[in-house]
Order: C-alpha cells, then sequence, then structure tokens
C-alpha cells in the first residue's frame, strides 16, 4: 500500500471501497424499500442551498455546524446540507405547498458538518429518513417509529431499541408546574442533560431532580414520570407515550429518558433515539416537529438513519458474489442471457486477463458457466 501525502482525505471524510460500499447500496435499498412500500414518495433536494432557506426553517437548527461559504456567482452566502429534514421542509412549505395531507416523503444522502458529534470524527454520514407532514399526533408518531424500526431491520440491525423522550419538556414545566426564571432554563436544561443532581439543585432546578430518576425501562419509567407529573401538566405526553409504547407491539426494546435532548434541535413534545445491538453510536433519530413559515408554518414528525455504524458492522459478512469470466472470444449472447438471469461477468480485454486473478468465481464455456 502506498498513500503519500497528496493520498490523504481531511479529518473525518473517508472513502467506501467496494465491499464497504456493496454493502451500502444493500443498506440503502432496503431502507428505501422499505418506505416506499409504507407509501412515502422519495425527492432529491440538492447539496448547497441559501443559508437563510434553511437555517431559518425550524427553530433551533444550529446553522453554525454546517460548512457555509459565499456563491463565486450570486455572492449569496450557501450552506451545505448538514440534514434533510429542513430542506424537506422547504419543499413542502414550498413547490409541494398544495399536494394532499398527510405528505408522505422520503430521502437519502450524504450530510457533511464541520466537526463531528462527541467520540464520532465522522463529517459525512450517510443520513435516510422519511418525513410525515401535516400531522404530529399519535397516530403519525407510531407510524414514524414502526416505520424506523421496520427500516433499520430490514437493513439488516438486530436487538433494535428505541429511547422515548420529550424534547420540549423542561420547556412545559417551567412554564406552569415548575416555575423557573428565564435565566435559569439554560442551566437547568444542561444539568439535566449531564444529569447531575446536584448541579441541577445548585442551577435552581431541585423540583427537576425526579426526573433524573424517570429513565430506563418503559413501563417503570413511564410510571416514575407519572408521579412526579403532580400538576398533571404531562398528562397528555404520558398517555401519548403509552400508546406509541403499546401500538408499538414488542418489536423493540423500549426505554425513556424523557429529559434527554442530545441531538434534539428542532423536535416539540416527542423524540426518539434508535439503537441497535453492536452498532457503535446512535443508528436513527426522529420526533414531532414545526415547520417555520409566514402563516404559522404547519406540524410534522419524521426520522433519519444514519447508517454508516450499521454499515461498518455487518459488511465484514457481505457475501462475495459468483461472477463468471469471460474469455477473449466467448459467446456475447450467452454472456447476455446470463447477466438476464443475475449472473454477473467480467469480460477478458486481453490473453493476459486471468479469472482468478479478478476475483471471479466461475468461467464462460461452451457448456455455461463453470466453477473455477
Ligand atoms: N433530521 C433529524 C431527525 C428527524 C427527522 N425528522 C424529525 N426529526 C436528525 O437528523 O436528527
Amino acid at each position: 500500500m502506498s498513500i503519500s501525502d497528496r493520498d490523504l482525505l481531511p479529518e473525518g471524510l473517508e472513502d467506501r471501497l467496494p465491499r464497504e460500499a456493496a454493502t451500502t447500496t444493500r443498506v440503502m435499498r432496503a431502507i428505501h424499500g422499505v418506505m416506499h412500500a409504507h407509501g412515502y414518495d422519495r425527492v432529491l433536494p440538492p447539496m448547497i442551498e441559501f443559508d437563510e432557506t434553511l437555517a431559518h426553517r425550524m427553530a433551533g437548527i444550529r446553522s453554525r455546524r454546517m460548512f457555509r461559504f459565499v456563491d463565486p456567482q450570486s455572492l449569496r452566502m450557501l450552506m451545505m446540507r448538514g440534514d434533510h429534514t429542513p430542506q424537506i421542509s422547504r419543499i413542502a412549505a414550498s413547490r409541494l405547498a398544495g399536494a394532499p395531507r398527510p405528505l408522505r416523503l422520503c430521502y437519502g444522502g450524504q450530510v457533511l458538518l464541520i466537526r463531528g458529534d462527541g467520540l464520532d470524527p465522522a463529517r459525512e454520514k450517510l443520513q435516510c429518513g422519511a418525513e410525515l407532514i401535516g400531522v404530529d399526533n399519535v397516530a403519525a408518531a407510531s407510524e414514524i417509529v414502526a416505520l424506523a424500526i421496520e427500516a433499520v431491520q430490514a437493513a439488516g440491525a438486530t436487538g433494535v431499541s428505541v429511547d422515548f423522550t420529550l424534547p420540549d419538556l423542561v420547556d412545559v414545566l417551567a412554564e406552569q408546574a415548575f416555575p423557573l426564571p428565564p435565566e435559569a432554563i439554560e442551566g437547568v436544561r444542561r444539568e439535566l442533560d449531564t444529569k447531575d443532581a446536584g448541579g441541577l439543585v445548585d442551577a435552581g432546578g431541585a423540583a427537576y431532580v425526579p426526573l433524573l430518576y424517570a429513565a430506563g425501562e418503559f413501563d417503570t419509567a413511564i410510571e416514575r414520570l407519572a408521579g412526579f407529573d403532580a400538576g398533571g401538566v404531562l398528562a397528555g405526553r404520558i398517555a401519548a407515550l403509552r400508546e406509541i409504547a403499546a401500538r408499538l407491539g414488542g418489536t423493540a426494546r423500549l426505554t425513556l429518558d424523557p429529559s434527554e435532548r442530545h441531538g434534539f434541535e428542532y423536535q416539540s413534545w416527542f423524540g426518539f433515539t434508535l439503537y441497535a445491538e453492536g452498532v457503535r453510536g446512535v443508528l436513527g433519530r426522529g420526533g414531532t416537529y414545526r415547520i417555520g413559515g409566514a402563516n404559522g408554518g404547519e406540524v410534522a414528525t419524521g426520522f433519519s438513519v444514519f447508517p454508516d455504524a450499521l454499515i461498518d458492522q455487518i459488511s465484514g459478512a457481505e457475501p462475495v458474489e459468483d461472477s463468471v469470466f469471460l474469455p477473449i472470444g466467448h459467446d456475447a449472447e450467452a454472456a447476455a442471457r446470463l447477466r438476464a438471469i443475475g449472473w454477473r461477468t467480467v469480460a477478458a480485454l486481453s490473453e493476459d486477463d486471468s479469472a482468478r486473478a479478478l476475483g471471479c468465481t466461475h468461467v464462460l464455456t461452451v457448456e455455461g458457466p463453470e466453477p473455477l
């Protein structure tokens, strides 16, 4: 192997070589197959858009994480996409504003961030997912979580678990049940994120400490959350989470961490994170949100899967496909017939080409493909 300095890639960016690329193709096809089967239509937004079009689409988007530069042609600020969801929202709010609701759209492609996330140094990621536009109720949330589980299982994930959260929990509680001065809200959120009971008390959020213990296995955690919700402000959300969990009917292990906000930039009452056995980090994430717009916007529910870590996990077992070596002077029609029934062929370009060296498993003879 000879890689010189001139061949290096910037930190956090990498190539996918044939075996992993083959797994990638298979995984994306499986995920898109599931979304397509459930009535989601694929859209293909561009890699780059005007900065202001994306950055303000939903409240909470952290545009500083995204690559931005001035377009030498229009002299306007452009942004590379770091997430498809704001782009799908733009499409739904503009070109597909007149399409019937609920609108089901899906997508798949690369996203790019300036810096990796926590322990994950990757700056470019595959992201695919689905958005259900015009609804953010229990029925929508149940459909989206079930779809996300089915999609990652079709892609090869096993031991899937779903962690539910209530992304706007602190805002809701701070409003009346456990009032916080506006300047304390950020500190309470931060201490809940770090799950530090002492810090939470110091930040003025003593009333919020029980939330740290309402996390874990869904059935017990939701009981604890219900016990905590003395004033009843969370009753609707708790009932909704119970109903979503019941509708999933054992397709995945369920947990609850009501104050988890990591990665939830714009989600509203409902959020979830997907994990799978043996897959490093977060496999997917989703929830309900509000698309901003001139006339108050529109609600939506969706999910995104980041299949790279799953691909890393399963590509080692990617089967080597059979392929038939076609010697110089072979019967071209016979080769075409083989391809038509699913064979893969590799044609010799000179007498020097070797079937074995080119990784072929068969060679075409007058009798048909013969194993090597
Ligand atoms: N796009 C979000 C997940 C999501 C999709 N729809 C709603 N939420 C993310 O990547 O974190």
